[in-house]
């Protein structure tokens, strides 16, 4: 479970995040949106203790996530920008992280398995396409068997396989009993995968619930998006 709970984060005048509370529940998925911006990444840098709060809490299960002793066993992140050295083979950066936080070694051949990375584990992590990064950054997030997942952005730069694949890792961690949370400006996404939505806009709540109570009938999620940001917008092409 995650509890975002009256969140203030600002860089010198910047309000990135303004007031934000909300919970994130386990055994679903829940889809984190709002414009460019909005707040997102630094809730989630707030919540994996890469960034310290301004004001309020970010928690889970109960913790601030420094304080957790389990470490990747606890929870998983993949954040945006690049996971492992570019040097590095893929399969010498999970085999390190694993180390780091004690786990098996053989979860390292489990999560390359896992994301379909096997045959090329032993090529530098800075040869790797987008997509496969994207698999890398998953790969390390399971690695702790985490009940608590946190994905900002993962399908970014995907193919449509790696869509659908990913898609379907994240019902399933969800249909497993896990707190699955993720980012992403693919609405369309979001509603083919999300259970629940909880949107932003300049740091604060604009709506948090089911995706079919807040799409409902004839509307689709996008509609109901671009409604409830329309006045939370920094800017937008053509002056209109
Ligand atoms: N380290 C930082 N220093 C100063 N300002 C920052 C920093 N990180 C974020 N911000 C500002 O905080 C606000 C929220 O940014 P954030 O990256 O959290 O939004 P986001 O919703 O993830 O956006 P996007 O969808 O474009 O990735 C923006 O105005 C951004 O410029």
């Amino acid at each position: 479970m995650i509890h975002v709970d009256q969140l203030i984060k600002r860089y010198g005048r910047t309000t990135a995040v303004d007031d934000l509370s909300f919970t994130v529940r386990p055994g679903r998925v829940t889809g984190f949106l709002g414009p460019n911006g909005a707040g997102k990444t630094t809730t989630l840098r707030v919540l994996l203790g890469l960034d310290a709060p301004t004001g309020g809490s970010a928690t889970i299960d109960g913790v601030p996530f420094r304080t957790h002793r389990r470490g990747l066993r606890h929870a998983g992140a993949l954040l945006d920008g690049p996971q492992a050295h570019p040097g590095l083979p893929a399969f010498v950066h999970l085999a390190a992280l694993a180390r780091g936080n004690g786990l098996p070694g053989r979860r390292v051949d489990e999560v390359l398995a896992e994301v379909g990375l096997t045959e090329v584990a032993g090529r530098r992590a800075g040869s790797y396409s987008l997509g496969m990064r994207q698999r890398l950054g998953i790969a390390a997030a399971l690695l702790g068997d985490p009940p608590v997942l946190i994905f900002d952005e993962p399908v970014n730069g995907m193919d449509p396989e790696g869509v659908r694949w990913a898609r379907g890792l994240f019902r399933r961690l969800a249909a497993e009993g896990r707190t699955v949370f993720l980012s992403s400006h693919l609405i369309g996404e979001m509603a083919a995968t999300a259970d629940e939505v909880i949107v932003i806009g300049r740091g604060r709540l604009l709506a948090e619930g089911p995706v079919a109570e807040l799409a409902g009938p004839g509307r689709s999620l996008e509609d109901a998006f671009l409604d409830l940001t329309a006045t939370s917008l920094d800017y937008r092409a053509g002056g209109a």
